[in-house]
C-alpha cells in the first residue's frame, strides 16, 4: 500500500481539505500520514483515517522527513505557504530536500497535486509500490 503525507500551512488548509474531499476515493486506498493541524482538520471533514505527527512547527515536519529518510514515504503533498514566513523554515527546506535525495515525488502547490493525484488514479505509481518494507 502506497503511502502519502499531506501536509499543509494554515493559508493552505483550505485548499488541502478540498483537495482530501475531491479525492477522497483515491487517498483512501493509500496510508495516509500528516502533520497534526492538517491531519485534523482533514479527518474532520472527510471520512479518511490519518495517522497524525506533531504539528508543523513542533516538529511534524521532521517526523516525516525521517519516514521520507527510511523510504517509508511514496509520495508527499506540501501546500506550503510561499508568501508568510515560518518559524520552522529549516525543517520545511530539510523535508523537500530529504524527498530530492531519496527521489520521493512531491507536490508544493495545487496544481502539481493535481497531476500527481491524477497519476496515482492512472497507476503510474507502480514502480513506487511495492518498492522495500513497509512499516
Ligand atoms: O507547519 C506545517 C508544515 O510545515 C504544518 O503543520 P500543521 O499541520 O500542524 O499545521
Amino acid at each position: 500500500m502506497l503511502h502519502i503525507a499531506l501536509i499543509a500551512h494554515d493559508r493552505k488548509k483550505e485548499e488541502m481539505v478540498n483537495f482530501a474531499i475531491a479525492y477522497e476515493t483515491i487517498l483512501a486506498q493509500a496510508k495516509l500520514f500528516s502533520t497534526g493541524t492538517t491531519g485534523a482538520r482533514i479527518m474532520e471533514q472527510t471520512n479518511l483515517q490519518i495517522h497524525r505527527f506533531l504539528s508543523g512547527p513542533l516538529g511534524g515536519d521532521q517526523q516525516i522527513g525521517a519516514r521520507i529518510a527510511e523510504d517509508q514515504m511514496d509520495l508527499v503533498i506540501f501546500l506550503r505557504d510561499p508568501l508568510m514566513a515560518q518559524p520552522h523554515e529549516p525543517d520545511i527546506i530539510a523535508l523537500l530536500r530529504l524527498c530530492d535525495v531519496h527521489n520521493i515525488p512531491v507536490a508544493t502547490n495545487l496544481a502539481t497535486a493535481e497531476v500527481l493525484i491524477q497519476g496515482l488514479r492512472a497507476g503510474f505509481f507502480g514502480w513506487r509500490d511495492g518498492l522495500g518494507e513497509r512499516k
